[in-house]
């Protein structure tokens, strides 16, 4: 692929913010150019050289783009469509980032997109918001969801799937309608599931609001997004409910079925609901597997922000042990800042696991 491309983005916030950078990051020689709605957003890219060239609306300059990338909330995606219409030339590929799929794909046909349109959905990201948090290594070693329009000329998605890889990211083919149907099991109804066990809480908590106070871990765990974006979850659930209510009905229902053996005593039940569980959830792989399992990596806490990295690094560097890349993340699966450190091999990842916990670092293997 050449790598002077020009790619053009419609919002700029933490997703489209973290593709912006990643392509900045991987082709130095490619022209990137973006519309938001906010001058300082376009200001801030601007000066962060995340992008070459801003605009304040979707207009001619788009037509020199190879790749759009739609990164607005997934209705104001939809609503973009037409607008892009004009300025998209024979082989641009139009994509979007949005959470849902079904509704744009079927607006982009109506529309005529068919031949453009191959939609997008990066399988990372955070209940953060905003520019300010987009960081180029976001999508790394994550699935990266491509549907491509009916018809589409297969070179368009073999261009998309390679620079998806190029990205560091893993690309998966996907139709729409059963990208819809898996992210509503794994994304839209466990974001539905936090909301609301936060939101009960909230309603339950005594007077002096001990549940609040002494909320523990777990809690902490699977509530972290339960501080999403309002704006973008209405949307994301208004254009997948159908799917939605399909999954949470069958969870209603497994809901019903424990509080029967809660009010049975039903012990046995209860067990193996949790055994179950542990065995499925422990056969996950918390890294992708792809072409990429092969990072040398460990993530531990900040230990002292301000001199944090230079002494973590000295007391490697002390040891005979060389970095490839070290940097604070804000990452999903994790609640505060870490630190990320990436090694040339396994010996010297093993190795520095070892030091640092000796150390007293908390360190996280992934
Ligand atoms: N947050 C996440 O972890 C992930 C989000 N997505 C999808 O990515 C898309 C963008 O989400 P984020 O970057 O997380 O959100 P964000 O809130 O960081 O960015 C959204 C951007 O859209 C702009 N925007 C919002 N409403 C607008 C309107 N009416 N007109 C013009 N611009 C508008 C905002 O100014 C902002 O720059 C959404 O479609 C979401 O479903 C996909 C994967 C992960
Ligand atoms: O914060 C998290 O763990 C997420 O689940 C982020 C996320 C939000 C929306 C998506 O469509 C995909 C990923």
């Amino acid at each position: 692929m050449n790598t002077d491309f020009t790619a053009g983005f419609v919002a700029l916030g933490l997703i489209g913010g973290s593709i912006a950078r990643a392509i900045k990051h991987f082709y130095p020689d490619a022209t990137v150019l973006a519309c938001a709605r906010r001058r300082e957003t376009l200001d801030y890219a601007l000066k962060e050289h995340i992008i070459d060239e801003a605009y304040d609306d979707i207009c001619e300059a788009f037509s020199r783009c190879d790749f759009i990338f739609l990164c607005a909330p997934v209705e104001v995606n939809i609503a973009s469509l037409p607008k892009i219409k004009p300025f998209l030339k024979t082989d641009c590929i139009l994509t979007d980032v949005g959470s849902t799929k079904t509704d744009i794909h079927e607006r982009a046909a109506a529309l005529g997109l068919s031949d453009w349109f191959i939609g997008g959905h990066p399988m990372a990201g955070s209940e953060k918001t905003g520019i300010e948090h987009s960081q180029w290594a976001l999508i790394e070693n994550a699935y990266y969801i491509l549907t491509p329009s009916a018809g589409i000329a297969p070179e368009k998605v073999t261009r998309y799937t390679k620079l998806v890889s190029s990205l560091n990211a893993l690309p998966l083919v996907l139709d729409c309608k059963e990208h819809d149907y898996v992210t509503a099991a794994i994304s839209h109804l466990p974001h539905i599931i936090a909301a609301t066990l936060v939101n009960l809480v909230h309603d339950e908590d005594t007077p002096n609001e001990t549940m609040r106070t002494v909320a523990a871990g777990g809690f902490k765990d699977i509530t972290r997004i339960a501080s999403s974006s309002p704006d973008m979850w209405e949307q994301i659930c208004t254009t997948n409910a159908g799917n939605i209510v399909s999954v949470l009905d069958a969870y209603t229902e497994s809901l019903q079925k424990v509080r029967a053996q809660l009010l049975a005593k039903d012990s046995s039940a209860i067990h193996s609901l949790f055994e179950r569980s542990r065995d499925y959830r422990n056969s996950f792989s918390d890294r992708s597997s792809g072409p990429l399992k092969k990072v040398y990596m460990l993530y531990c806490d900040m230990v002292d922000e301000a001199g944090g990295i230079a002494t973590l690094a000295t007391i490697l560097a002390s040891s005979g042990i060389s970095l490839r890349n070290i940097g604070i993340v804000h990452n999903r699966e994790f609640e505060e800042a870490v630190l990320r450190v990436e090694f040339y091999d396994e010996e010297s990842l093993k190795k520095s696991v070892e030091l640092l916990r000796r150390y007293r670092y908390t360190v996280y293997e992934r």
